[in-house]
């Protein structure tokens, strides 16, 4: 927080917001390795409440890393920036009243932790996709494993970067290949449907 700020608090709020939009908020947050399906899943998700009618944003690693967060590396401290930065802002888009999807790669179970503390309880959903490395490093779609392995990329998550699995995700998704993501997203929704986000 920076000093000699206080917080103005504004004529339309969140639930003006949500109710305009007959919908509640919440985050998705998903983690996981590279490769281990974040982003395919979390499109079909995304996809699939678009279709419900309701007011989505998904934000994704590769994509913020190329304007906001283009200034950060792959070290343990870049990687601690990112995922705070990326948490104020899904923090904003909630509050925008949007259903909010994030998915990164966000490795570290404290820094995801403060992410869930940012906001107000039962609005963080920690979605775990669980590939193993074996699978990821199979699927490699950007070659950026085979790189790895060459020693051409430093730091790379599950090589020589620390994988830290959540304990107690609010979803959890064995995405090792013997099930479509299509399934794996429906089961998303339904976890939504439970909560009456959907
Ligand atoms: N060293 C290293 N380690 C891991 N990933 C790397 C690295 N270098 C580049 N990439 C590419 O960056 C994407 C991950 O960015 P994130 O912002 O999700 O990472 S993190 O949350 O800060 O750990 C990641 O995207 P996904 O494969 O979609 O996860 C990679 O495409
Ligand atoms: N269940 C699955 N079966 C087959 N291929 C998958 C499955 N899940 C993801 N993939 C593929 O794995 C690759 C990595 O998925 P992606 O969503 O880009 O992962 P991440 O965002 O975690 O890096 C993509 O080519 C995707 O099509």
């Amino acid at each position: 927080m920076s000093d000699n700020t206080v917080w103005h608090a504004h004529r339309v709020d969140r639930s003006q917001r949500e109710a305009l939009n007959a919908q509640r908020a919440c985050l998705l947050w998903f983690t996981g390795l590279s490769g281990s399906g974040k982003s395919t899943i979390a499109g079909l998700v995304e996809e699939r409440l678009h279709q419900l009618g309701k007011l989505t944003y998904l934000l994704d690693g590769d994509n913020v890393r190329q304007g906001l967060n283009g200034d950060l590396g792959f070290s343990d401290a870049d990687r601690v920036e990112n995922v705070r930065r990326i948490g104020e802002v899904s923090g904003l888009f909630v509050d925008a009243g949007v259903i909010t999807l994030s998915a990164f790669i966000s490795p570290f179970r404290s820094e995801r932790g403060a992410v869930r503390q940012r906001l107000a309880a039962g609005d963080f959903i920690e979605v775990f996709v669980d590939a193993p490395l074996a699978t990821c490093e199979a699927r490699d779609p950007k070659g950026l494993y085979r790189r790895a392995r060459d020693g051409e990329i430093a730091d790379f998550t599950g090589i020589d970067s620390p994988y830290e699995a959540p304990q107690a995700p609010e979803v959890h998704l064995h995405n090792d290949g013997s099930r479509s993501p299509a399934v794996m997203a429906q089961q998303v929704v339904d976890y939504l449907a439970r909560r009456r986000c959907v």
